[in-house]
């Protein structure tokens, strides 16, 4: 595995950093005025109900819809003006739009290929993955939380010192829980801002430094994950209460 250090600049610069982000569609608000800024090192759970916006935001950081108004940025750039985007940003969306006939291996070899990025890391990122056993199977047979875990491994393949993973346990059993906990621990343990996105409080609390909470596209909590811990009721009383869900 090879391992990434924080630079100087990473760590004056947000890796992360969204300034008066907004989106609408229609007459939907998505994503209401939405202000944060993530450092290096943590492991961030963006959480909320359905429909609260988190994978609009996130989205708009991987450049692939256009804000109303504000920015998205990541290392201070919008995804688009990355000199390297598939080694400066991972992400993993819905884990489709994998060729079923296709083995896993090769999917992550024609990524690896389309990216520029050496073969070589294709073992890497399997192995990372827990997928180095089923590499050769067409990744149609594969169960939910394999296509996950390939999207993961897709994500890795740049090696990049920012993630973006939005319901990245989708699908896993209890196994693969505490294998993601431990991969995500492990990311943010090596420098790397690790964002993901959940409607689950219980799949995260274990994991993560930092939590966003959303609320019909607003932001509203954005803190350690321990100080909403502490309050009466506990991590999910204070979810309940910010997302005004009947308890
Ligand atoms: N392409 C689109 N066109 C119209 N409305 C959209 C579109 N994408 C999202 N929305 C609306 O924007 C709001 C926020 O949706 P979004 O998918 O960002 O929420 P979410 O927090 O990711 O929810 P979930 O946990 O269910 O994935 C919802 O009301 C959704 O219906």
């Amino acid at each position: 595995m090879r391992y990434w250090l924080a630079t100087v600049d990473a760590v004056t610069t947000p890796d992360i950093s969204v300034r008066g982000l907004g989106k609408r569609f229609g007459g939907v608000e998505a994503v209401r005025d939405m202000t944060f800024d993530l450092p290096p090192g943590r492991v961030t759970a963006f959480l909320g109900p359905n429909g609260a916006g988190k994978t609009t935001t996130l989205r708009m950081l991987l450049g692939l819809i256009a804000p109303t108004s504000g920015e998205a940025l990541i290392r201070g750039q919008s995804y688009a003006r990355l000199a390297h985007p598939r080694r400066t940003v991972g992400a993993l969306l819905e884990a489709t739009g994998f060729h079923p006939g296709r083995r896993g291996r090769d999917h992550l070899r024609i990524a690896a290929r389309d990216a520029g990025l050496p073969a070589a890391r294709v073992d890497e990122v399997l192995d990372q993955a827990g997928l180095t056993g089923a590499a050769d199977r067409r990744v149609g047979g594969y169960s939910l939380g394999m296509r996950q875990r390939l999207g993961l491994a897709a994500a890795l393949l740049g090696d990049p010192p920012v993630l973006i993973l939005d319901e990245p346990a989708n699908g896993l059993d209890p196994a693969g829980m505490a294998w993601l906990r431990e991969l995500l621990r492990g990311l943010a343990g090596e420098g790397r801002t690790v964002l993901v996105s959940s409607h689950v409080l219980a799949e995260v609390a274990q994991t993560v430094d930092h939590v966003l909470v959303a609320h019909q596209g607003q932001l509203m909590f954005d803190g350690p994950v321990t100080d909403l811990a502490h309050e009466t009721g506990g991590l999910e009383a204070a979810f309940l209460r910010l997302t005004g869900a009947p308890a």
